[in-house]
């Protein structure tokens, strides 16, 4: 944001002009609350607080009744800030002696994005103080003490139903708990422009489909089955192969041209039982495997769900992974316990990998690595490990964290809590596989994959169970589909 705002006063507008639009922005967001008779603006001694003197200028200008509080000295403000609190013609009172009960809306424009340590003393007594208010309140950029690069909480922060941040949005927006934290976030153009992207070159993305639609294969008129890919899902016995006939049917339905599920014989009824277009293949231990994967087209292999730990899923993996693309899921994962360096001789050797780990699973694979497990947030620590591994990583949760050794990285906003569901993650493989399968570079499959689970979710709605994952997908391919085509 520095640079941004660097950038656009170079090309020619004023940062007091940034400034303004900035406490203009968050002016109109608080004048949309139902009954903002009485505001309270809480400034802080920065640009932040700059924002919070010209939001409180302009409602009163509009007619509303303010109150305006500092914490820190008002001969100590420099810069913007202190043109902003010069023509500020109202009374500035001390945060102490501000009666919260008495306002109908708080805005918070204590700390943003120059939040530099945790909260303590007065700073954290009134931050405790606004979130025990009960009040509805609008935060400037960020709710003050969450730290923008990380979505942690430094100290304290108040949650806030709105947040009203400037030109993008920021990490803290979009990891937990900061996303919960921020309420609804609203990003008003101040100005800074588009170009500004260019010169920075951002490396975080949120993952919507116009980070990955280049990549993303729809069926061409010309194609077959065989120009689309063959994956194969290797399943554990028969009691845990649901699993591995859940990633099957993401596969399926991600567009694999064909899926064929590597079943241990005892599991075959099962999957007879199951869907018809997955073909069922015996196979025994690596060896086995070995002898099914000698068939070069058979180009993608998901391993993991329900498959079992340890030695024979290691010795699976060897046997698939020279030359082929790869996800590794699961058990497959926690077979590689602190030894990572194992699994990145694994994606050396492949075609393209892609890991998909919860936290737990994540915690077990880099036991030991410091240097991974304790990086400043959770987009750092999936940098950090796929950088480790030389493969693409997908920290699972409420805020999935996608990252390539690179340094490029998405994080997801999509899932609905109830996404939260038994077997979620196996179909989540699955349709990663599928993607993979077709061509798609890994970076781009996994984005993909991430994205295309949470709509398929969202189209099955509330009640969700894993089995209905891959039939949401079909609602969410005609849209995506369509959507393509018309661009
Ligand atoms: N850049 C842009 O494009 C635009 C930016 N804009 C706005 O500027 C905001 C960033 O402003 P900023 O850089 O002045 O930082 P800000 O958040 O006000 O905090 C710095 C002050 O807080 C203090 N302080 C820090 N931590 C503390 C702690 N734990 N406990 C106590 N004190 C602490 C710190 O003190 P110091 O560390 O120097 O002792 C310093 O005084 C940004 O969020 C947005 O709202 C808009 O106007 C539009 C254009
Ligand atoms: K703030």
């Amino acid at each position: 944001m520095a640079r941004a705002d660097k950038f656009a006063v170079e090309m020619g507008t004023p940062s007091m002009t940034l400034m303004d639009r900035a406490g203009t922005a968050v002016a109109d967001a608080v004048a949309r609350y139902p009954y903002p008779t009485r505001i309270l603006v809480l400034c802080g001694p920065g640009n932040n607080g700059g924002d919070g003197f010209v939001a409180a200028r302009v409602l009163a200008q509009r007619g509303f009744k303010v109150r305006l509080a500092l914490l820190g000295d008002r001969d100590k403000l420099t810069g913007d800030a202190r043109r902003a609190a010069e023509r500020w013609r109202g009374a500035v009172e001390e945060p102490a002696a501000v009666d919260l009960d008495e306002a109908g809306v708080i805005v918070d424009a204590l700390f943003g994005a120059g939040l530099a340590r945790d909260l303590d003393g007065a700073a954290r007594a009134l931050v405790e103080r606004m979130a025990q208010s009960g009040k509805p309140i609008v935060a400037v950029d960020l709710p003050s003490g969450l730290d923008g690069a990380t979505g942690k909480v430094r100290g304290a922060a108040a949650q806030a139903v709105e947040t009203v941040t400037f030109f993008r949005r920021k990490p803290g927006h979009l990891l937990e708990p900061g996303r919960s934290l921020c309420g609804r976030v609203r990003v008003a153009d101040i100005g800074i422009p588009d170009e500004a992207l260019e010169a920075i070159r951002p490396q975080t993305f949120v993952d919507m489909p116009a980070l990955w639609r280049d990549a993303f294969l729809v069926p061409a008129a010309g194609g077959h089955k065989y120009s689309r890919g063959h994956a194969v899902v290797v399943s554990g016995p028969a009691w845990t192969s649901g699993a591995a006939r859940l990633s099957a049917r993401g596969a399926l339905r991600a567009g694999a041209g064909l899926v064929t599920i590597a079943l241990p014989r005892d599991a075959l009824p099962l999957q007879a039982a199951s869907y018809a277009a997955i073909m069922p293949r015996p196979v025994d231990g690596a060896g086995e495997l070995a002898e099914l994967l000698a068939d070069r087209r058979l180009n993608t292999v998901v391993l993991g769900p329900g498959l079992g730990g340890g030695e024979q899923t290691r010795a699976k993996i060897d046997v698939a992974a020279p030359g082929r693309r790869l996800v590794l899921d699961a058990d497959a994962l926690t077979s590689y316990e602190g030894v990572p360096w194992a699994l990145a001789a694994v994606a050396a050797c492949s075609d393209g990998l892609i890991v998909t780990p919860h936290e737990g699973e994540f915690a077990r694979m880099f036991r030991g690595d410091g240097e991974v497990l304790e990086a400043p947030s959770k987009l750092a620590r999936t940098r950090a490990a796929a950088r480790r591994l030389g493969a693409v990583v997908v920290l699972k949760g409420a805020d999935t964290v996608i990252a390539h050794p690179d340094g490029r990285a998405a994080i997801a906003e999509n899932a609905p809590a109830y996404l939260a569901t038994a077997g979620a993650g196996d179909v989540l493989a699955g349709i990663a596989g599928g993607l993979l399968a077709q061509g798609m570079p890994p970076f781009e499959a996994a984005c993909a994959a991430v994205w295309l689970h949470g709509e398929a979710a969202r189209e099955a709605g509330p009640g969700l169970i894993a089995d209905d994952l891959p039939e949401g997908l079909r609602g969410v391919y005609s849209r995506l589909y369509a959507a393509i085509e018309k661009a």
